[in-house]
């Protein structure tokens, strides 16, 4: 049994180590030892992953492997491979793996083989995509479908939507993707006016298919559809569903020969690598959505079979942990400098955030230290002109990943390098800051007015020593992409298993779904609303006597 993480040995020993080192400054770590970037950076296939850029040596690593073996990860990961319900919440296995397992090993779930049903789908996948592409599967009049309309949200949007964006080079000529997940009616309406119905393939993704958001979409997708079609059957050509739940399927009008299946050990948030990746299989073959499988695979080996001081996933969920729990980072930014990659940072937001932003044990106690950390960010030079201000000088610590690619699919001019000379610019500016020493210098040249130049100084000083990663892959690829998402999965996975918290499950979006359905009947009427505390109805009051109807008594 392990003990409690605050009172593990390495812990302990660390937070003795960060009270030797935490006056230390990056700047001077580079100075004293010029091979920093060798000892710490590593390689994975095409990608670079530097994480000399933290504020830890050598001792402050052999401690943070020490607390990963302390807290047994290497035996963890092996349980979530061998398929044991490591999700004890939901008593359910954590297997976005097996979707991924191209070797086709076996994987157990209750005593049955998960692999043929797995290799089913993606069979089945492929053939729906070949006969959409080929021209096989029509819409009711006749014409080739050229639009796909991906309704879900979560995990039933968020990957899908940043893989598409991702990897538009490699679409499917004349094929569009769509996303609507809010259920806000601006987003489908919106939507609807850029497509025809004649020509729309609509997958409804939802991994329960209760959803509120995706069913209020999905009725109101197909009334517009049925508005055009000549009747019901042409639904048949036009929806799909992606779900684990046949009968709410079933129930919804759609012929379970259209829907594509996955299972409860998948979680929403880890569920691209499944059916729910349909659109990226229509969007850009099913050639391209195995190449992503296949560098999500190979991470996927990486992680299992690599010593913990080599592994890049465990390295950067034990220094993540460091920068969290030590140095008390409570933000993280991810700052893509690729603009294929816009989406990346709302991607992991759901995949850290939901994952780790937990405050009991898996055994249901209290922590008493903090577990995940929000997670943001936006392309790197459009942020360098919007928040960077606040990496630089601000006083809360934000540590940030980096990510670039080489060489650009867009190749034009100077951009790229322009791109690059920023990135590069910009983690060495984070570590290193400006002292005061360098700011006079300068300032002293410009010949300022008596007073000006100590009034600056403060003003124009950097202290730097501010952490970050970085990640450098040679082109943004459906294999690279595959495998940069799973090295965050097994990232988030590291760091729940050493906070010894439940990553797989999501109790905490409950409570306001829960409080919704409640308040829904109550807007549709006209009686003044007193259950909820005076804000709340004092806020649902006022939008009944506000909006026109029905007015309140
Ligand atoms: O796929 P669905 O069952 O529609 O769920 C969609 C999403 O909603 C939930 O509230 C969870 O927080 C997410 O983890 C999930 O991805």
């Amino acid at each position: 049994m392990k003990s409690s993480l605050a009172q593990a040995h390495s812990w302990v020993s660390l937070l003795q180590h960060y009270d030797c080192i935490k006056k230390q400054h990056m700047r001077d770590l580079f100075v004293t030892d010029p091979k920093r970037f060798d000892k710490f950076s590593l390689i994975f296939s095409n990608i670079l992953f530097d994480f000399s850029k933290n504020r830890l040596t050598e001792e402050t690593l052999k401690l943070l492997l020490d607390l990963a073996h302390e807290r047994e990860l290497q035996q963890g990961i092996s349980r979530m491979f061998a398929g044991e319900p490591i999700n004890n919440t939901e008593n359910r296995p954590v297997l976005h793996v097996a979707l991924r397992n191209r070797a086709n090993r076996s994987i157990m779930v209750k005593g049955k083989d998960v692999m043929p049903q797995v290799n089913a789908v993606l069979e089945r996948m492929r053939k729906f995509c070949d006969k959409v592409h080929g021209g096989q599967w029509r819409g009711f009049s006749g014409e080739r479908l050229t639009d796909i309309v991906n309704i879900g949200i979560g995990g039933s949007d968020l990957g899908p939507a940043m893989v598409t964006e991702a990897l538009q080079p490699y679409a499917k000529s004349g094929f569009r993707v769509h996303f609507v997940s809010n259920v806000d009616g601006t987003q489908l309406a919106e939507t609807l006016k850029t497509i025809r119905p004649e020509t729309a393939l609509f997958v409804i993704s939802s991994k329960t298919f209760t959803t509120q958001e995706t069913l209020t979409n999905a009725h109101s997708a197909r009334n517009w559809f049925l508005r055009a079609a000549p009747d019901d059957k042409a639904i048949a050509k036009h929806f799909v569903a992606v779900s684990t739940n046949r009968s709410e399927v079933e129930r919804f009008g759609i012929d379970p020969c259209n829907m594509f299946e996955f299972w409860d050990w998948v979680g929403g948030r880890y569920s691209l690598w499944s059916a729910i990746g349909l659109s990226i299989a229509l969007y850009l073959g099913m050639e391209n959505f195995e190449q992503l499988l296949e560098g999500a695979y190979e991470m996927d080996n990486h992680f299992r079979e690599t010593p913990l001081r080599q592994n890049i996933p465990v390295i950067a969920a034990l220094v993540g942990i460091w920068n969290i729990n030590f140095l008390g980072a409570q933000s993280h930014a991810v700052l893509p400098y690729d603009q294929y990659l816009e989406r990346f940072p709302a991607y992991l937001q759901q995949l850290e955030m939901e994952s780790n932003g937990k405050h009991v044990t898996r055994g249901g106690a209290s922590v008493n230290y903090a577990t995940g950390n929000v997670i943001w960010g936006a392309p790197g030079t459009n942020g360098q002109h919007a928040f960077f201000q606040l990496l630089h000088q601000g006083t809360p610590l934000i540590t940030a990943d980096f990510l670039a690619p080489i060489e650009s699919h867009n190749p034009m001019g100077e951009h790229h390098q322009i791109l690059l000379s920023n990135f590069f610019a910009q983690t060495e500016a984070l570590m290193k800051g400006k002292s005061e020493a360098e700011v006079r210098t300068e300032l002293e040249k410009a010949n300022l007015a008596e007073g000006e130049v100590e009034l600056l100084i403060p003003h124009k000083l950097f202290e730097g020593n501010r952490p970050s990663n970085s990640f450098l892959f040679s082109k943004l690829t459906p294999w690279t992409l595959g495998a940069l998402i799973a090295f965050y999965e097994h990232k988030v996975f590291t760091q729940g298993l050493i906070w010894d918290i439940n990553s797989f499950d999501q109790w905490g979006v409950e409570l306001g779904k829960q409080l919704a359905k409640k308040i829904l009947p109550e807007l549709q009427d006209t009686e003044e609303v007193n259950s909820h505390d005076s804000s709340t109805n004092g806020l649902i009051n006022y939008y009944k006597y506000i909006h026109p109807s029905p007015p309140i008594k």
